[in-house]
């Protein structure tokens, strides 16, 4: 079976066509865990797939851009996924915390300054955790510019998060953050800025014409939504999204709109 047999929507074969039909205005936009690095239980040792630096060396001559959006902080995701020096990767853009960094190989890292709701949240988070009975193996990871919460290494990951889910979104609230949920993480980041919004941005920017964005998690949604209002507005795009092996995909076609949450053993659906 071919690519376009593969893709589960008519507005993603069109995507594909267009991109296809014009490589050189498009825009490839590319997530990192889950992605581009597979899933491992300590956020430290996540690196990018050994496939990933050759694919996207030789994608990137091919394509307007490449531009991995992530949650990382973005020089981390550089050295996760070895981009920083990789020949023919010299265009790369890196989006880190949801949009508010930006990193290039030739500009570094730039960004807003930390929001100062950060420090009271990393101060307050430690007694938080213990008040709130977290299990053993939560743990936090660092970011900066945001604190997340890790349940992955406790006994009942989902169970745990489902738990300090409130307390964390109290004490985010208290500090003007919110809480960003992802694959068995909750992050305490601050607000105005998400993927869509990184992208919405990045694309304007480059003038581009198709786009395709491939993610795995609740973050990449707003990518993904703002990829579906650009093809209500006549703008080719492709949606490669992880989701349940078996059953609907992700991204249905469903007047009620899609649907989001993916447990279980997963797959990749091209919509
Ligand atoms: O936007 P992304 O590139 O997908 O980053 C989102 C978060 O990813 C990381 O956590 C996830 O990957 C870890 C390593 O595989 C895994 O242990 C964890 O359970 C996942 O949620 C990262 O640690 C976060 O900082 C990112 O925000």
């Amino acid at each position: 079976m071919g690519i376009a047999e593969q893709i589960t929507s008519q507005a993603g074969r069109t995507g594909l066509a267009g991109l296809l039909a014009d490589p050189r205005s498009a825009v490839v936009g590319l997530d990192f865990d889950g992605t581009l690095a597979p899933i491992v239980a300590d956020p430290e040792q996540a690196r990018a797939h050994p496939g990933v630096l050759p694919a996207l060396t030789a994608l990137a001559p091919l394509v307007g851009s490449v531009v991995i959006v992530t949650g990382r902080p973005a020089a981390t995701a550089a050295a996760y996924g070895g981009f920083a020096a990789a020949p023919g990767l010299e265009h790369l853009t890196i989006l880190g915390h949801y949009g508010a960094e930006r990193w290039s190989a030739r500009d570094g890292v730039t960004a807003a300054p930390v929001a100062p709701g950060v420090a009271a949240v990393r101060s307050e988070l430690p007694s938080l955790l213990a008040e709130s009975k977290a299990a053993e193996g939560v743990f936090v990871e660092d970011k900066e510019r945001a604190l997340a919460v890790h349940t992955r290494r406790a006994p009942d990951p989902d169970g745990e998060l489902a738990r300090l889910r409130a307390p964390l979104g109290e004490l985010a609230r208290r500090h003007g953050l919110v809480v960003e949920p992802g694959r068995m993480v909750l992050e305490l980041r601050p607000p105005g800025v998400d993927k869509g919004v990184a992208l919405r941005k990045f694309l304007a920017e480059r003038d581009a014409g198709a786009v395709l964005f491939a993610g795995d998690d609740l973050g990449d949604i707003a990518a993904y939504e703002e990829i579906a209002s650009r093809r209500e507005a006549g703008h080719p795009g492709l949606l490669v999204c992880s989701g349940p092996v078996t059953g609907e995909p992700p991204y249905a076609n469903s007047p009620t709109g899609p649907t989001w949450w993916w447990p279980g053993r997963r797959g990749w659906w091209t919509c």
